[in-house]
């Protein structure tokens, strides 16, 4: 089926949640192949609110307004920018030196002062200049987290093994809710720059709500550039590198990008919010048993989450 299918699939989560066993098997199927055959799958009627989504965006709108010196205040420096501002042009893809055309913030889980990942994840940092987007944020991505878990469940039937195999990954997981803004060209350009350059997300699943312009873009297998443009209400969702891991290469990771505008809308801004879906740090990528077989065999040797991120986030210039 490789290489055949020119729209990327479309399916309803709440199918998977309170269906018939007939729909169920279907969001199952439709979901594991889309990721499998295609990297990207739009997910609708999954429970996050679109009136919290809009709220997200008008506090990102005004975080990212603030002045600089503002926004530095908030930057970690420890933790290759896992939590807090992450300054323009200072993030590049891997294999590239040029930083991308974006500056962001990260949200992770809150955990309790006693819990054993608090000190490695970090705590997150929250902007007063902002008074909502603490509480807003973190609804976001306790809504994401839930819809994700769902999403993983599916996944483990698709691959016929228990159903909170990929979804106990998660659990406790050093997910990040990521709050990007690309401003307009002519603000900030870097020569040879690129709103997000070409790469391969590090983590499980990447949730995408709908950017408020176009230029994200996915590589088909068959090498093609193909714009993915969401609708409102729809989430895009796409594989990681730490899934391709944890099912030897059965689904690969998605190639992705985000294009620089071209004239007259050279100037668009844009904003989006992935939420990268991560497993907890000493949780070992390796295949399942069920991924390997004689004409597949382990392709990596296992390494924990924790590790595996550390090594890509110095790749990404984050970590030093
Ligand atoms: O802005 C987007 O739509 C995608 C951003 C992205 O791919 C990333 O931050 O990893
Ligand atoms: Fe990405």
């Amino acid at each position: 089926m490789s290489g055949t299918v020119r729209r990327i699939p479309v399916v309803n989560l709440s199918h998977y949640r309170a269906g018939t066993p007939a729909e169920r098997a279907r969001f199952v199927g439709v979901f594991g192949d889309g990721l499998k055959e295609f990297g990207f799958v739009t997910v609708e009627g999954h429970g996050v609110d679109d009136g919290l989504i809009r709220r997200t965006y008008s506090d990102v709108e005004r975080l990212f307004a603030l002045p600089e010196a503002v926004k530095s205040r908030y930057a970690d420096t420890e933790r290759g920018g896992q939590r807090g501002y992450i300054g323009y042009g200072q993030e590049h893809a891997r294999n590239r030196k040029v930083g991308d055309l974006k500056e962001f913030w990260h949200v992770g889980r809150e955990l309790p002062p006693s819990h054993r990942y608090r000190d490695v994840y970090g705590a997150n940092m929250w902007p007063q200049e902002v008074a909502t987007f603490r509480e807003h944020t973190l609804a976001l991505f306790h809504a994401l987290d839930g819809a994700a878990g769902v999403m993983l469940q599916a996944l483990a039937e698709y691959f016929g093994v228990e159903r909170d195999t990929f979804r106990d990954m998660a659990t406790d997981g050093n997910s990040v809710l990521r709050l990007i803004h690309y401003p307009p060209l002519k603000e900030r350009f870097i020569p040879g720059g690129v709103r997000a350059a070409e790469h391969e997300d590090i983590n499980l699943l990447t949730l995408l709500c709908e950017g408020t312009a176009s230029g994200l873009e996915l590589l088909t297998r068959d090498g093609e550039w193909l714009p993915v443009d969401t609708l409102r209400g729809q989430i895009v969702v796409d594989s990681g590198d730490m899934l391709s891991r944890v099912t030897n290469g059965i689904i690969p990771a998605t190639t992705h990008r985000v294009v620089n505008p071209r004239s007259p809308a050279e100037d668009t801004v844009r904003y989006s919010l992935p939420f990268f879906v991560h497993p907890y740090a000493d949780c070992v990528l390796q295949p399942l048993p069920c991924t390997q077989t004689p004409d597949n065999p382990a392709r990596h040797a296992p390494i924990t989450a924790d590790a595996f991120l550390k090594q890509r986030l110095r790749e990404n210039g984050l970590l030093k």
